[in-house]
C-alpha cells in the first residue's frame, strides 16, 4: 500500500492524518476475488445485486478483514455516494458471524432518523444469512415498543414466584447490532433495564463531523465510559463527568479474552468514523480517544466530489429567481429532482409558490424539519418510489440520505461553506452514476461563488436557459406569485392573532388573585 503525503500542510492536522492511504489505490472489486469473505454474505449480497465491491469498501476490508485485521481504528473520508454504509457493515457483520450468544457487541450512531432508518436497512440485507439480529433505536415506535425489541425478558412460566430483581437481572439484549440516534440511545442507556454496552466491540460514528459538532447530550463521553473497563477508560472528557454520570447503569467490562490486543486481556473497542467531510479538528477528534488510528481518504484534495457530477449555473436577477427556477423545472421534466433551500421557511414558501403555478404538472413536495416525523418519512418514502419528482428542503436532507436515480440537485440558494454544497450536491451522481448539481446564482453572489468553487477545486458551466421560455412562463408565474403573496400575509394574520390571545390569556393569569 502506497501511503501519501497530504497536500495541504497548511492546515494544521494530527500527525496520523498527514501519512493517510489513499483509496484511489483501491479498485473495484468482484465478490469471488474478495479474500476471506463468508459465502453466506457473498450470497446475501447478490440478492441485493451487489456483485462487486466499490474503492472505499476494498479498502476498509483490507484494513479489518484483511492484513489489518481490526488492528487500528478507521478514519474514513471517501466523497458522498461512494458507498461508505456497506464499507462498514459488511465487515462488522463479518466478524460477529461466528457468535452464537446474542449480546450488543455493534453499535452505529447516526445523526438524523431517516438515516438511521436506511442504514439499518444494509444491516438487514446482510446480517440475518449469518444469523444477526440488527436493532432500530430512533424513537419511531414508543419506547416500550422499541424495549421489547431490544431486550429478552426470560418467560414467566405459570404458578412460580419470581424475584423482580432477579428477573430484571435475566434480561438480555435481543440484538447484536444497534443503529441509533444519539438521543433515543441515551434514553436507553439511562433507563432501560438490562440494556448493556459492557459487550460493544465496534462503534461506528457515521456523519462523524456533525455529530461532533453537536452535544446531544454528551452522548458520546456516555457511550466511551459505559463500553470500556475503568482502566481502559482513557477519554479525556471523561474525567469530567461524576460517577453517577450513567445513572444506576454501570458496566464491568468482562474479561472473557475473544481478541487480546498487546498485553491487554479484554477485547478493544473498535471506533470506525465515516464522513464525505470528516473534521480534521484535532480536538474534536481526540474525544474518540482514538487508538493508533488509521487515515483512509480519495486523492489529495480536502473536498472529493462524486466522479461522474457535472456542476451548472444559472445566472439570474433576484426578481425572478423562482422563474427561471420554473424554467429549469420545465426543462428537466420526467428526471427525480432536489431543489435546496437556505432555511425551512424558504423551503415551505418556494414549495407553495411552485404548487400554485397551475402549469407545472409535477408532483412536489416540501421536506422540512418543520413537519412532523411520520410526515417527513412518508414524503421521502413517495420520493423514493417516484411518487413526487420534485423534492423541496432545506439541509435537512442533505446529509446522507440515499435515494435512488435523483438525476439533478438544484441548489436555489448558495450555502456559505464547501461542505454544505458538498453534501447537498452528493445527493445526485451516486453509486458512480452520472448527476448533475445546478447552482441558480444572483449576479452579485458571482463572486462569493467563485471563492467557493476555488475552495472546492470544481468548476461549473453556465447552463442556458433560452428567453422565449422564461417568457412562457411569466403570466403563469406573476398569478402564483399573488398567490403565495395573499397566503403568507393570511398566515401572517393568523399568527399574529393567535400570540395576541395567547399573550391576553397569560396576562388574564398573572392578575388572577390566588385564594389558596
Ligand atoms: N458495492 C456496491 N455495488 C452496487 N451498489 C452499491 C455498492 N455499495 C453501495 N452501493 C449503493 O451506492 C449508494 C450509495 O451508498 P452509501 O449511501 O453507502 O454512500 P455514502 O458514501 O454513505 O454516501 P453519503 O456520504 O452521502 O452518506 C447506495 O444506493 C448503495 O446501495
Amino acid at each position: 500500500m502506497v501511503e501519501k503525503p497530504q497536500a495541504h500542510k497548511n492546515i494544521p492536522v494530527l500527525p496520523w492524518m498527514r501519512k493517510p492511504v489513499d483509496i484511489i489505490d483501491f479498485k473495484e472489486t468482484p465478490l469471488h476475488l474478495l479474500p476471506s469473505l463468508d459465502s453466506r454474505l457473498n450470497k446475501a449480497l447478490k440478492n441485493v445485486h451487489i456483485s462487486s465491491l466499490f474503492p472505499v469498501q476494498v479498502a476498509v476490508w483490507q484494513e479489518t478483514i484483511g492484513p489489518g485485521a481490526f488492528e487500528r481504528d478507521l478514519c474514513v473520508n471517501s466523497p458522498t455516494g461512494s458507498g461508505k454504509t456497506l464499507a462498514y457493515t459488511l465487515p462488522i457483520v463479518q466478524m460477529l458471524a461466528n457468535h452464537s450468544v446474542k449480546c450488543l457487541r455493534a453499535l452505529v450512531v447516526l445523526p438524523t432518523r431517516d438515516l438511521a432508518v436506511q442504514v439499518k436497512k444494509v444491516f438487514d440485507d446482510i446480517a440475518p444469512a449469518v444469523g444477526l439480529a440488527v436493532g432500530l433505536a430512533v424513537g419511531q415506535s414508543s419506547l416500550v415498543d422499541e424495549i421489547s425489541a431490544l431486550i429478552q425478558t426470560p418467560k414467566l412460566e405459570a404458578g412460580c414466584c419470581y424475584d423482580p430483581e432477579d428477573y430484571g437481572n435475566k434480561s438480555r439484549s435481543a440484538v447484536d447490532i444497534l443503529v441509533a440516534t444519539p438521543g433515543r440511545l441515551m434514553d436507553h442507556i439511562n433507563t432501560t433495564k438490562g440494556f448493556t454496552l459492557e459487550h460493544l466491540r465496534y462503534l461506528v460514528v457515521d456523519e462523524t463531523d456533525r455529530l461532533l459538532g453537536e452535544a446531544y447530550q454528551s452522548w458520546l463521553p456516555t457511550v466511551l465510559k459505559c463500553a470500556c473497563s475503568s482502566d481502559e477508560m482513557l477519554a479525556p472528557c471523561a474525567e469530567a463527568f461524576p460517577p453517577s454520570f450513567c445513572g444506576s447503569f454501570k458496566t464491568i467490562r468482562r474479561f472473557g479474552v475473544e481478541r487480546g490486543f498487546k498485553d491487554k486481556a479484554y477485547p478493544r473497542l473498535v471506533k470506525m468514523l465515516f464522513s464525505a467531510t470528516l473534521t480534521r479538528n484535532p480536538s474534536k477528534l481526540s474525544l474518540l480517544d482514538l487508538h493508533h488510528p488509521v487515515f483512509l481518504t480519495t486523492g489529495e484534495s480536502r473536498y472529493a466530489f462524486p466522479e461522474k457530477l457535472e456542476f451548472f449555473k444559472v445566472i439570474c436577477e433576484s426578481s425572478d429567481k423562482a422563474l427561471y427556477l420554473l424554467a429549469l423545472l420545465e426543462k428537466l421534466r420526467g428526471e427525480k429532482c432536489i431543489v435546496f433551500t437556505s432555511c425551512k421557511k424558504m423551503t415551505h414558501r418556494l414549495c407553495s409558490l411552485l404548487k400554485s403555478f397551475g402549469n407545472l404538472q409535477m408532483r412536489i413536495k416540501g421536506y422540512s424539519s418543520c413537519q412532523h416525523q411520520a410526515v417527513r418519512s412518508k414524503t421521502l418514502n413517495a420520493f423514493r418510489k417516484g411518487e413526487v419528482e420534485v423534492l423541496v428542503s432545506s439541509d435537512n436532507l442533505s446529509r446522507g440520505t440515499d435515494v435512488e436515480a435523483v438525476s439533478n440537485v438544484i441548489i436555489y440558494d448558495v450555502p456559505r461553506y464547501v461542505k454544505a454544497y458538498l453534501h447537498r450536491a452528493g445527493r445526485t451522481a451516486r453509486a458512480f452514476q452520472i448527476g448533475r448539481c445546478f447552482t441558480l446564482l444572483l449576479r452579485d453572489e458571482m463572486k462569493k461563488f467563485n471563492s467557493l468553487q476555488r475552495k472546492a477545486e470544481i468548476s461549473s458551466t453556465v447552463f442556458p436557459l433560452p428567453a422565449e421560455s422564461i417568457q412562457s412562463l411569466q403570466a403563469g408565474y406573476t398569478s402564483a406569485f399573488d398567490k403565495l403573496k395573499e397566503s403568507v400575509e393570511s398566515e401572517e394574520s393568523r399568527k399574529r392573532r393567535i400570540n395576541f390571545k395567547t399573550a391576553r390569556s397569560h396576562k388574564a393569569k398573572a392578575v388572577k388573585p390566588t385564594n389558596v
